[in-house]
Order: C-alpha cells, then structure tokens, then sequence
C-alpha cells in the first residue's frame, strides 16, 4: 500500500518548519520532502534546495515538480521523487500551499493535512522576531493569513499559538497509528 502523505499547511509564521523539524526528529521513518525554492541559500530556516528563476523553469519543464506554486514572490517545487517514496510503502511529510491542497488530494490517495494556525498578532510577533522578511514582506504574509482550505479534506488542526510541546504532540498522536511515538 502506498505510504501516507502529511500535508502541513497554514499562515506565514504559524509554525509549520519548526513542527515539520520535531515531527522529523521524534519519527526518523518519515521522508520529509526537502522543497526546491527560488529563494536565496542564505535565507535558512528550512533545509530547502535554493535555485534561481531560469534553473527552477528548466526543472519545471522537464517534470521534475510533482506540485509547483508561486507565493510571497518566490517559485516552489515538490521533487517528483515524493512519488516514488509513497509507491513505496514509506510516509512522508511536506510544506504545502493551501493553494495546492486540492490539487494534492486529487494527485495523493492516502493524504491528511495539519492545518496549524496561530493567533494574529503570535503571527505578528513570530514573524517579525525571525528577521527573514522586510516589514514590507511581513505585511502581505500577515495579509494572507486567512486563506480557506477546501472542504472536505481530512484534517487535524493543530493551534500552535502556545507553546510547542503541545502542538508537537497533537501532530504526532495524528501521525502515530502507523508511524511516531507519541514522546
Ligand atoms: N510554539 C512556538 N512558540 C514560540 N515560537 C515558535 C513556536 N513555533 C514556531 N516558533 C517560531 O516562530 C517563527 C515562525 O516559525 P516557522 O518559521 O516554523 O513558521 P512557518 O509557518 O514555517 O512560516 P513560513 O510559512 O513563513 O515559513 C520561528 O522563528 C520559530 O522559531
Ligand atoms: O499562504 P499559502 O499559499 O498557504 O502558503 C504559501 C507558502 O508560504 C509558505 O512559504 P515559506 O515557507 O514562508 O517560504 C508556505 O510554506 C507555502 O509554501
């Protein structure tokens, strides 16, 4: 049976890179997709394959994306590899657009999304805190924060206004039935 796919969505600074960074570590079985950005190497936070504009189209064109969006001025991709890793049995994990969701679900049998959110003004706050983005920048990821998931998608939300622990744990008990120990 092909493995289960975590789709992990939600607002610019909700969490979602630090929680994938815990679910990776409290379930080393996990295949945690390693996206492609046009975003400089320097930038950090999630390991992420940086290429430039004319790199990530040439990829596209040759169907190296099983998903691809744009958002926040950059380009990301989903390596079709992700394909092979479920076909073979191994769950994996993957930061998605909400955007995309429906497109995933119709493209992945076995997925299931966290939805993690975080009060407004945590947002607010986290993100300026982490100093990647110029305040410009900060003001359209905040304005996008409430963007709908399409209906119907099996979904655990997971609130991450507190503290992680917490949030860790609810993502894990979701992911635990056939995978993590819930620590
Ligand atoms: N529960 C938490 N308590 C305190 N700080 C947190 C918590 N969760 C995440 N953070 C911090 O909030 C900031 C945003 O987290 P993160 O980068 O994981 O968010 P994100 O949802 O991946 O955002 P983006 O979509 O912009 O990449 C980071 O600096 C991270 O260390
Ligand atoms: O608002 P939506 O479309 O759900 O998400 C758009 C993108 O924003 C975040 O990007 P980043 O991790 O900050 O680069 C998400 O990871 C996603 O790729």
């Amino acid at each position: 049976m092909n493995g289960r796919l975590f789709s992990v969505v939600g607002p610019s600074g909700a969490g979602k890179d630090t929680l994938i960074a815990g679910i990776a570590k409290a379930s080393p079985q996990l295949h945690v997709v390693r996206r492609v950005i046009t975003r400089p190497a320097e930038a950090g936070g999630e390991p992420f394959e940086a290429v430039d504009a004319s790199e990530f189209e040439r990829r596209l064109n040759i169907g190296a994306f099983v998903i691809d969006w744009q958002a926040h001025g950059l380009r990301y991709g989903i390596p079709a590899g992700l394909v092979d890793v479920l076909a073979g049995g191994q769950d994996a994990v993957v930061n998605l657009s909400r955007s995309k969701l429906a497109e995933a679900a119709s493209r992945f049998a076995r997925m299931h999304v966290l939805n993690v959110t975080a009060r407004p003004e945590v947002l607010a706050a986290r993100l300026g805190a982490r100093g990647r983005e110029t305040p410009e920048d900060i003001r359209s990821r905040l304005a996008r924060a409430a963007l709908p998931l399409p209906a119907g998608l099996p979904v655990t939300e997971i609130d991450n206004s507190g503290a992680l622990s917490d949030a860790l744990r609810a993502a894990l008990a979701t992911i635990a039935p056939e995978g993590a120990a819930v620590p």
